[in-house]
């Protein structure tokens, strides 16, 4: 079981990092429910590892702020309940796997030696062997087991699957869902696998140039949307490509994204109006959705109401905007 009740495992506030070549991270503001499997997703470079990095405490943000759990992050219980596996799993390479155990049952009061093992095991991994010697899927696999037998309540894993085999990816992945249900664990991890991360998250944080361009839960998201196809208007005039958007689709409802082949139309768009019998109209996959936002940055982002700090929550209204 969780051990704290707070409902959100990450409150986000205008939280931004910049660094001398510019913003890493920018006005960022969201808030994570506690007990969900999160996938946060984004084009390399588009800062998901500097909001990991902010949440673990090993970066401070330039701006913003973040609680834990409805703790400020300066405030040192709010660690206790985070464990992070970064991308570089820096682990101690001298140290064999036993003693990379040994050292995270010293150092974690709620450390579960058991589950640390079983991990280790799963994979053959030698526990006699050093962490230097361990081939880059070994590794993550010993980081993994750190970071669960921690028994934190809020995983934050950085590309966690990224050098795993197929066999390791299912083993583990099925590990985090029974223990998200189990224990009311949450988790947020980065991920490039799209096909991947739809089958283990309900919930999405997307990230493009610095900034949110959607979260929530993914049964939120997509039934937001339509694709919508069928005839283009004629364009303004020769030479000026195939055509428009109709009005009747530009005017009524937001475009996400929209291509044009011959004089057919296909746009994306967020509507919770049927765009009419004019238009084949169906709804989206996840994917259609994400590559739709990622590919528009004019787009306007997706926050559904219960990712947004000023949604209805007895600790958030007074700082509500
Ligand atoms: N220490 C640093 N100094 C300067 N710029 C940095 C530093 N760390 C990150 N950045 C920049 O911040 C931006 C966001 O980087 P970040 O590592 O968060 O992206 P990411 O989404 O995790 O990318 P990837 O998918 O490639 O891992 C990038 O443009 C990166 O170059």
């Amino acid at each position: 079981m969780s051990g704290t009740s707070h409902p959100y495992a990450i409150e986000a506030e205008d939280l931004g990092r910049k660094y001398l070549r510019g913003w890493a991270l920018r006005e960022c503001s969201f808030r994570l429910p506690a007990g969900c499997v999160s996938a946060l997703v984004g084009p390399n470079g588009a800062g998901k590892s500097t909001l990991l990095g902010i949440a673990a405490r090993l970066l401070r943000p330039t701006t913003g702020s973040l609680r834990l759990f409805g703790k400020e992050m300066g405030d040192p219980a709010a660690l206790r309940h985070v464990a992070f596996v970064d991308q570089e799993r820096p682990l101690y390479k001298r140290f064999t796997v036993a003693e990379t155990l040994r050292m995270g049952r010293e150092l974690n009061p709620r450390w579960d030696q058991a589950a640390a093992e079983r991990i280790v095991e799963a994979g053959k991994v030698p526990f006699g062997a050093r962490v230097g010697t361990l081939s880059s899927g070994q590794r993550t696999r010993v980081a993994l087991a750190l970071a669960f037998a921690k028994r934190a309540e809020l995983l934050l894993l950085d590309e966690p699957m990224a050098d795993l085999d197929p066999l390791a990816r299912h083993e583990l992945s099925a590990l985090l869902l029974s223990e998200a249900v189990e224990r009311g664990l949450t988790v947020l991890m980065s991920s490039h696998l799209l096909s991947e991360l739809e089958e283990m998250c309900d919930h999405l944080v997307v990230l493009a140039g610095a900034r949110l361009r959607m979260v929530g839960h993914v049964d939120e998201l997509v039934p937001a949307h339509r694709l919508v196809t069928g005839l283009a208007d004629p364009g303004p005039g020769p030479g000026e490509g195939a055509g428009v958007l109709p009005a009747g689709i530009a005017g009524r409802h937001t475009v996400i994204e929209s291509r044009f082949s011959g004089r057919q139309f296909t746009a994306l768009l967020r509507t919770d109006t049927d765009p009419g019998d004019a238009y084949e109209s169906v709804e989206p996959s996840l994917e259609e959705v994400l590559l739709g936002y990622l590919r528009s940055a004019e787009a306007p982002p997706l926050i559904s109401p219960a990712s947004r700090l000023s949604a209805a929550a007895p600790h958030a209204e007074g700082k509500a905007a």
